[in-house]
């Protein structure tokens, strides 16, 4: 277990984990009131949650798949990247893709956070990479069933 400095300035408990296998904890709006999102409106959700991250992690932001698959409603830049030198407030970016009106009601839980390692790489220019049986094959190449 990695520990990770966040500092609460929202009016909602610290996020936490659901059940003992979840990646994500789910992020609250901290909103002063009711906001409608209509459809195809996007909107920068405040969370109060400033978080310090350790190098080589990254926090990313991701969608609730129930507010998708109920609502329409996803991240829009899914999934959203705070970087560990970010020191601001962890906002999420919300869009609603369905043709209905959604509210969005301070508490609510907008999304969910995944913290993760990453890899730096530095990169070599080549002229050739090394053969494989996929080679160039994708985007259902294979068929999509
Ligand atoms: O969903 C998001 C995405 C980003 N951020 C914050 C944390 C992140 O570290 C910073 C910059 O994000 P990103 O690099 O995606 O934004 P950019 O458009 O490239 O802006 P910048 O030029 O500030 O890096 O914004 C959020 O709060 N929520």
């Amino acid at each position: 277990m990695t520990n990770v400095q966040i500092i609460n300035k929202s009016r909602h408990q610290l996020p936490g984990y659901s059940t003992e296998h979840s990646s994500g904890m789910d992020l609250r709006a901290n909103i002063d009131g009711p906001i409608v999102l209509k459809p195809l409106q996007r909107i920068l959700i405040p969370t109060g949650l400033f978080i310090q991250l350790p190098e080589g992690h990254e926090a990313q932001i991701r969608p609730r798949s129930g507010l998708a698959a109920k609502y329409g409603v996803t991240v829009l830049n899914t999934p959203g990247t705070i970087d560990a030198d970010y020191r601001g407030e962890i906002k999420v970016i919300l869009v609603n893709l369905s043709n209905d009106d959604f509210t969005i009601n301070d508490g609510e839980r907008v999304c969910q956070m995944v913290i993760a390692q990453y890899t730096k790489v530095s990169l070599t220019e080549v002229e050739l990479l090394e053969e494989t049986v996929r080679g160039s094959g994708g985007f259902g190449h294979t068929g999509t069933n």
